[in-house]
Parts: C-alpha cells; structure tokens; sequence
C-alpha cells in the first residue's frame, strides 16, 4: 500500500518505519525545519529499541509543500495543536478516493479531518505504544518488537476493504491491531486513560512505573475515571471497558507494561511547549458542561498542567535574559 504520514515525530516514524519494513511504500511529511535538515543530513532517520541498537533508517522525506504523491492513504499523527495547520498545507494533494487514519491521543482532531475527508473515508484509532523523539533525526522505540497495541475503527464503523487491506498491514508490521465496532467509545477511552497517567506524570515529571507503584495511584485514578465516566454515560458514548478494567489497565501499563516511559504530554513539557492537556482533560470537562456536570477534578488538572507549563516557560525566558546579560562580559572577558 502506499502511505504518507503526515508528522515524522515519535509515533509518525514509529508507524511510518514498521510499515515500510512491512514491505510498504511510505513517504513521510514534516514542518520541523531541524528535523527535516538532520534527516537530510544524515539520510535517513537513527533509530533505536530501548535506549539501544542505533541505527540509520533510510527513509522519503517532503515537506507539506514539496509533496505531490497520491498515496492510498494519509496517516496523521501531528500533535494535537499542529493538526489544523498541517491539513491545510497539505491539501492540494488530498483526493477523494484517499483515506485518513490516526491514531492521536486526545478529541479535537476528527472534527478537523471531516473539514478534508468524507465520512466513509476515515479511520479513526488509538495507541498503545510508547515512542520518543529524543531530538532532531533521533527515534527511540519503547518496548521490544511487537511491544503495544492499537484499537481502530472506521468513523461509520462499517469496516470496507481498505480498512481491513490497512489492518492486515498493521498486523504484518507487528503492531497488534484490533478492530473494534463502536467509534467515539473506542477513542474516549484512550482519552480517559491518558487523563489520568499523561497528566499526572508529566505534573510531577515522573515515569509512568513511578506513579503506578505509589501507593494512592488507584484513589487518583479512580476519581478522574468516575469522572470520566459518568460524563460519557450523560453524553451516551459506550467505552470499551468497564470502570474496573479501565483501572486494571492503568495499573498493568504503569507497573508492569511501560513502568520506565514517560508519557508523550511529559515529552512537550520538558521541551518548554504546550501540552495537549486541553484535548484530553479539558474536552472532559466541556463534555461534561454540555450535560450540566460540573468535572472538578479534570478542570484542576487541566489547570495545573497549565501551571506547571506557565511555570515552565517563565525558567526558559529567565534563561534567557541570563543568557543574554552574560554575553557582553563574555566578550569584554
Ligand atoms: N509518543 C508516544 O508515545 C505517543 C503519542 N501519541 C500521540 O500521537 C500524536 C503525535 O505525538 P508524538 O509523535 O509523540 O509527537 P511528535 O514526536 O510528532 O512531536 C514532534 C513535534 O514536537 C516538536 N518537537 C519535538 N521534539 C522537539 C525538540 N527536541 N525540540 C523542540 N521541538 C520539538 C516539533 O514541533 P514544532 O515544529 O511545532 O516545534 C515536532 O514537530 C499526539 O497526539 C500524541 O499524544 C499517542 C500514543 C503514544
Ligand atoms: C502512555 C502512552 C504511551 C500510552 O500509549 C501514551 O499514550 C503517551 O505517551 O501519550
């Protein structure tokens, strides 16, 4: 099949590159200048397992304004906040036979793609799978191979043929898929999951093993799942898992699956950039709203993540103007 993936960050390579060694043709599409010059540079992309095995992965690269394929399908992993941008310098290359699939955490993006794309033509998911993107270039795959999963479901959750053509090349990439039959359930259980472990972790910067073995994890989880859940039986969106096995799941990926990662909200953060606390906390909390439920608990969140970005960008601009004071004793030195 032939693929773009728009956003050549962790989760676009992590895709992008196991589907090519599946035998896949795959471009990859990129704004980040550093990103874009390094993967030039060097020819492909370093990757590596664990911190481990690095190694050059040959990979196409454009930019959103020097493509002009015509793949069978785009996949969209950008952050949150970079997606409206991105369609919209790509879309003198978008048709309507094309199909669009993404697996991004948080709400907000569907909505976005239904601006470019017909209903019957995306393929909504969401991942479990750990990736990071150390810097320009770099690629570090979490876990061993076939390590993390995917649920993914068609928006009309009428699987056609190119939805069960994407899943068997899913599965030939060792990327576990999983089809599933109800859409919004599907995604907002991922956006539960990650309200409560992106959130916390990244508020305290700990590594996800950190939080599950402190000995309140299952209290603070439970209260923002209680929440959630409550809200979406308002809202009458069907989860894929009951209130316990949600808490099972936080509990096994925390200690046991991925107890070393830091979640990809941690990984803006210690960047000095927004986090996409809105798309996960805060679209609870609106949810919420709109049924007359006050959610305290994901608007404080939601809020002391904006704090602790706040405070975060106020050290980066102090740095700065230290910076800045040190240069011309540096000179006159
Ligand atoms: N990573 C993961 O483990 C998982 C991520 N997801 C989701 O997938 C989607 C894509 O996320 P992900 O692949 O993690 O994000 P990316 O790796 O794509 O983020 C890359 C972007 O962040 C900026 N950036 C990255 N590294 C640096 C750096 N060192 N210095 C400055 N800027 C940097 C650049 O944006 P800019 O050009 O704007 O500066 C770049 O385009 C998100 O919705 C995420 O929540 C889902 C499951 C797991
Ligand atoms: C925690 C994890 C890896 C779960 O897939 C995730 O969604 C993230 O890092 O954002």
């Amino acid at each position: 099949m032939k693929f773009a993936m728009i956003g050549a960050g962790a989760m676009g390579l992590r895709y992008g590159i196991l589907l090519q060694e599946a035998g896949n043709d795959v471009t990859f599409i990129d704004t980040w200048q550093p990103h874009i010059d390094k993967i030039r540079e060097q020819g492909g992309v370093y990757q590596m397992r664990d911190h481990k095995d690095r190694h050059l992965v040959k990979i196409k690269l454009e930019t959103p304004e020097s493509y002009n394929g015509d793949p069978d399908m785009l996949i969209f992993f950008t952050k949150q906040m970079q997606l409206n941008d991105y369609l919209k310098r790509c879309s003198h290359f978008f048709n309507d036979k094309q199909y669009a699939f993404t697996c991004m955490n948080g709400m907000g993006h569907i909505e976005k793609l239904q601006k470019y794309f017909a209903d019957d033509k995306i393929i909504g998911g969401t991942a479990l799978i750990a990736t990071v993107l150390p810097g320009p270039g770099e690629v570090d795959f979490m876990g061993k191979r076939g390590a993390g999963k995917l649920n993914m479901c068609p928006l009309t959750e009428k699987p056609d043929e190119m939805t069960h053509r994407l899943f068997d090349e899913l599965q030939k990439a060792d990327m576990n898929p999983t089809l599933t039959d109800d859409f919004t359930g599907t995604l907002m259980t991922k956006v539960i999951f990650n309200s409560v472990i992106n959130t916390i972790c990244t508020m305290f910067e700990i590594p996800m093993g950190e939080f599950g073995n402190f000995p309140g994890a299952a209290d603070m989880a439970r209260q923002l799942i209680d929440e959630a859940y409550d809200i979406c039986a308002r809202a009458d969106i069907h989860l894929v898992s009951s209130r316990k096995e949600e808490l099972h799941a936080i509990d096994i990926n925390t200690r046991i699956d991925m107890p070393l990662h830091y979640p990809s909200m941690y990984q803006d953060m210690t960047k000095d950039r927004p986090t996409e606390v809105d798309y996960i906390n805060g679209y609870i909390a609106n949810l919420g709203r709109q049924y007359h439920y006050e959610a305290k608990t994901h608007l404080f969140m939601t809020q002391a993540v904006h704090l602790a970005e706040f405070h975060r960008q106020n050290l980066a601009k102090q740095r700065a103007i230290k910076a800045k004071q040190a240069e011309p004793q540096a000179q006159t030195a």
